[in-house]
């Protein structure tokens, strides 16, 4: 460590490291594994309270409660050091975050579907993943029209909103619920932790162990079942 590094470690905004964590699906999961990384993190109680810091050895943590979408916008803009997030919203945010590793919970797939036995020619898609459907069409060589919607998406196959929805399957029991298809499977997710790269430099003796210890744990998960 050089006399530049020495400073910066000790400085008060390097002592505090902030981590945006998606409420819903992924919180719990998520705050479970960093205290198993050693973090003095734990589920706060509920209420209405979006920011909890928690003390370390070696400064503070806080944690940041956000829509599952703007935590890579946090990230790539630095207000918080690092993240967890699917990688299927990752993907539709295009934002430039190091994401180092793949922590392996919450998979599903993003995939095509239509209601069964549907023919008619996709003119219309609807989706919360704007991006990601407009580059699949592409990619396919199709014309149709993306509407971008905000939840229940498959609701838009179901009512002739749109002739195809592309939305997240997990268990397949909204589809078999609703008489839809799967058509095409688009890509895979799971789980990703993420990092701002300015950040990795500033705050390199707190994010490199907790990579490596989640690291660690990862792979003791997957070797173990
Ligand atoms: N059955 C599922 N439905 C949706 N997402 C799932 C499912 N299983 C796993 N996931 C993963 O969990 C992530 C978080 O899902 P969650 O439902 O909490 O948030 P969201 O629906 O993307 O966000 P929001 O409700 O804030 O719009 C998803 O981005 C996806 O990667
Ligand atoms: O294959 P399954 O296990 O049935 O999971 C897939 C469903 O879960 C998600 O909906 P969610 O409950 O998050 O509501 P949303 O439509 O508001 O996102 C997703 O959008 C699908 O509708």
């Amino acid at each position: 460590m050089n006399g530049t590094d020495v400073k910066r470690a000790d400085s008060p905004s390097a002592s505090i490291l902030t981590l945006a964590l998606p409420k819903g699906r992924l919180f719990e999961q998520g705050v479970d594994l960093l205290a198993r990384a050693g973090l003095r993190v734990h589920l706060p109680e509920k209420s209405r309270a979006l920011r909890h810091r928690f003390v370390q050895e070696d400064g503070e943590v806080v944690l940041l409660e956000l829509r599952n979408s703007d935590v890579p916008t946090y990230v790539d803009l630095g207000v918080a050091d690092a993240g967890m997030v699917g990688k299927d919203v990752l993907m539709e945010a295009g934002r430039d975050v190091y994401e180092p590793l793949d922590l392996g919970f919450a998979p599903c797939r993003l995939s095509l579907i239509r209601e069964r036995g549907a023919t008619s020619p996709i003119l219309r898609v609807a989706s919360k993943y704007e991006r990601l459907t407009a580059q699949f069409l592409r990619d396919r060589g199709l014309a149709a029209e993306v509407v971008k919607l905000s939840g229940n998406i498959e609701l838009a196959a179901l009512t002739g909103l749109a002739d195809a929805v592309v939305d997240i399957v997990q268990t397949g029991s909204t589809l078999q619920a609703n008489n839809l298809e799967e058509i095409e499977t688009i890509m895979h997710s799971s789980a990703r932790f993420v990092v701002n790269r300015t950040a990795l430099k500033l705050k390199r003796e707190r994010l490199r162990p907790l990579i490596d210890r989640l690291r660690d744990l990862v792979e003791r998960t997957s070797t173990t079942g």
